[in-house]
C-alpha cells in the first residue's frame, strides 16, 4: 500500500450522499487509508441543494457547471451544503468508528474567498489562505470534512463549488488530490473511460461536447491542480471505493489527469 507523507485531499460528489451503503463503504476504506496517510475530504452536495431548491418551488440554473445562486437562496444553499450534507457524512464517519470535524471554507478564518462573476451571484472561489485549522485537526488525529461554504473578507458567505474548493485545499497543503464522482472516470464519445488526460486533450473533448456540464469544471480543476502540484491527479468512481488505494499505487484505474510543462 502507498505510503505518502503528502496529505491526501478527497472530493466527494453530493450523489454519494444518496447512498447510505456507498458512505459506510468509503469511510470504512479512508479509516484504513488514515492509519498510514493523512486524509481531508472536501465534499459537495449539488444534488441535495437542487432537490431542496426545488422543494421550496425555488429555480435553479447552472451556467458552465456553476449553480447560479442568488442572495435569497443562500439560507438554503448553506443550509444543506455546511448542514445536512456535512452532518450526514459525519454520521457514516461515527458509524464506522474513526473521528472527524465537520467544517466550512469559511471556519477558522484561514481561507480568504471573493466573488468570482457578479452574474453568478453569491459564487466564490478561494483567494488566498492558508490550512492552519485543517492542518490542527489533522495533527490531532481528525479527519475533517470540508464542506464548500466560504466567505469573503467582510463574513459574508458564498457558494463555492467543491471541486474548486478541494483544488484550493489541495495546493495550500500540497497534498495529493482525487476528485470522485459518480462515474468511472472521464469517459469519450463510446462512454470508455480515457486512462490518461492532458489539457490539450481535455480542450478538444469540451469544443466536441464530449465533457459537458459538471465534468468541465472538474477536468478543468484537475488540470490545474496536476499542473500546481507537478503531480497526477485521480478521477475515479466512489462506488468502488477500493479504488482509492489502487490509483495511489499504480495509477492504474480512472483517469489520471497529467501535468501540462
Ligand atoms: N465526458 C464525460 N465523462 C464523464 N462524465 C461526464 C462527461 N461529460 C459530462 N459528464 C457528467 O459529469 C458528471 C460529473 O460531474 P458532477 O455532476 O459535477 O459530479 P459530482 O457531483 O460527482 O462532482 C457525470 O455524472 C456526467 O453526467
Ligand atoms: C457554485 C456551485 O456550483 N456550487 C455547488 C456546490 C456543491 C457542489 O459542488 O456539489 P457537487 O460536487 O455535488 O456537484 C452547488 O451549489 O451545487
Amino acid at each position: 500500500m502507498a505510503n505518502s507523507n503528502k496529505t491526501l485531499v478527497i472530493k466527494v460528489g453530493g450523489a454519494l450522499l444518496e447512498s447510505a451503503d456507498s458512505l459506510i463503504a468509503f469511510f470504512s476504506e479512508l479509516k484504513k487509508i488514515r492509519e498510514h496517510q493523512k486524509v481531508v475530504v472536501v465534499h459537495g452536495g449539488g444534488a441535495l441543494v437542487q432537490k431542496l431548491l426545488t422543494d421550496l418551488g425555488l429555480t435553479s440554473e447552472k451556467k458552465d457547471g456553476l449553480r447560479i445562486t442568488p442572495t435569497e437562496h443562500m439560507p438554503y444553499v448553506v443550509g444543506g451544503l455546511a448542514g445536512t450534507a456535512n452532518k450526514q457524512m459525519l454520521s457514516s464517519v461515527l458509524a464506522v468508528g474513526d473521528k472527524a470535524v465537520g467544517i466550512s471554507l469559511a471556519d477558522g478564518a484561514d481561507l480568504q474567498c471573493g466573488v468570482s462573476d457578479p452574474d453568478l451571484g453569491r459564487v466564490g472561489q478561494v483567494e488566498s489562505g492558508s490550512a492552519g485549522l485543517i492542518k490542527t485537526l489533522l495533527d490531532s488525529g481528525y479527519l475533517p470534512l470540508v464542506s464548500s461554504i466560504g466567505a469573503d473578507s467582510q463574513g459574508n458567505l458564498l457558494n463555492v463549488n467543491a471541486d474548486q474548493a478541494a483544488e484550493a485545499i489541495a495546493k495550500i497543503l500540497q497534498g495529493q488530490l482525487i476528485l470522485l464522482s459518480d462515474v468511472d472516470g472521464i469517459l469519450d464519445g463510446d462512454k470508455k473511460v480515457i486512462p490518461s488526460m492532458t489539457k490539450n486533450l481535455a480542450e478538444k473533448l469540451i469544443a466536441d461536447k464530449i465533457i459537458t456540464d459538471g465534468m468541465i469544471v472538474k477536468v478543468y480543476t484537475a488540470l490545474d491542480t496536476a499542473t500546481a502540484l507537478n503531480a497526477p491527479i485521480g478521477i475515479l468512481n466512489w462506488r468502488n471505493p477500493n479504488l482509492i488505494s489502487q490509483w495511489l499505487d499504480s495509477q492504474s484505474c480512472g483517469t489520471t489527469v497529467q501535468p501540462s510543462e
